[in-house]
């Protein structure tokens, strides 16, 4: 897979059905390209299709019009080499954090050569001590760091994070960020990372794209001109933040951001 990384989702369209059968346009017309090793943030209000456009990406779901191909083969299913990260951590209850980790490897039978692997990722993310914990012993930070080093050990050429770090709090997911940039370093995945929080878009991506409402489209990309590590504290890093939310501000987006509003008023 070296230095092939180019997904390509040209003028996805994904209509669900409401209960009563309405038709219900998640995207419309959605265009991205990433290559190897960019990180690409999409945010836009809630309900506007960034969790359809990740399943789509992911081959949970399929496109009712466009083209969406990754390495130039259209998306047909799951594959190991495209992992999901959600916000539910999703990890096996009965399996302890090593084995969690090492679960892919297992499942792909490539865990004997690879095995040396596990207890690296076990130190990226600084679980080191809890190897033989089970879910219901660790705290939410670390079944974080479990679920991510469970998908990053697979070494897949996209990576899709789904909020994976929103029900954190500010502290954990700040040191979660910089754990996800060093692996990011290493292996050189494309992320596509859907969050709420812009000062996590700046602070991860490469670009944000910006979505309008439902059906989702995109309507304004920034660029992320930073090194890492990021300073949040930056004018730079506070001028990219600002331009962000002028974007959804003057698309009449901003409801689903009070929050960020308020911190930055
Ligand atoms: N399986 C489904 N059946 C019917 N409607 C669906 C289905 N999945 C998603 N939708 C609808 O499609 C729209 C887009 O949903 P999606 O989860 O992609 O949005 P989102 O931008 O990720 O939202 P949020 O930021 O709140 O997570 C929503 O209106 C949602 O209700």
């Amino acid at each position: 897979m070296v230095g092939k990384r180019h997904l390509l989702a040209d003028n996805i369209t994904r209509i669900y059905h409401d209960t009563d059968n309405k038709e219900v346009h998640a995207l419309a017309q959605f265009n991205l390209e990433i290559t190897r090793g960019e990180i690409v943030a999409l945010v836009g209000p809630s309900g506007c299709g960034k969790s359809t456009f990740l399943r789509l990406v992911a081959g949970l779901d399929q496109p009712q019009g466009g083209t969406l191909s990754y390495n130039g083969e259209m998306i047909a299913g799951p594959h190991y080499d495209r992992g999901f990260v959600f916000q539910d951590t999703n990890l096996f209850p009965w399996l302890s954090v090593y084995d969690n980790i090492a679960f892919g490897l297992k499942a792909r039978r490539v865990f004997k050569q690879e095995q040396a692997k596990v207890q690296e990722y076990i130190e990226l993310v600084g679980l080191q001590g809890f190897e033989k914990a089970y879910p219901h012993q660790i705290s939410g930070g670390m079944a974080s760091r479990t679920s991510l080093a469970r998908t990053f050990i697979q070494d897949p050429g996209v990576i899709l994070l789904d909020e994976p770090l929103s029900a954190l709090d500010a502290f954990t997911r700040m040191a979660i960020q910089d754990e996800i940039i060093k692996i990011w370093q290493r292996d050189q995945p494309i992320i596509i990372l859907v969050t709420h929080d812009i000062e996590e878009a700046v602070y991860l991506s490469d670009r944000v794209v910006i979505l309008s409402s439902r059906p989702g489209k995109a309507i304004g990309e920034v660029t992320i001109g930073l090194q890492h590590p990021r300073d949040r504290t930056s004018s730079e890093f506070v001028r990219l933040r600002r331009e962000i939310m002028a974007i959804l501000e003057c698309c009449n987006i901003n409801p689903n951001y009070k929050t960020i509003k308020l911190e930055e008023s």
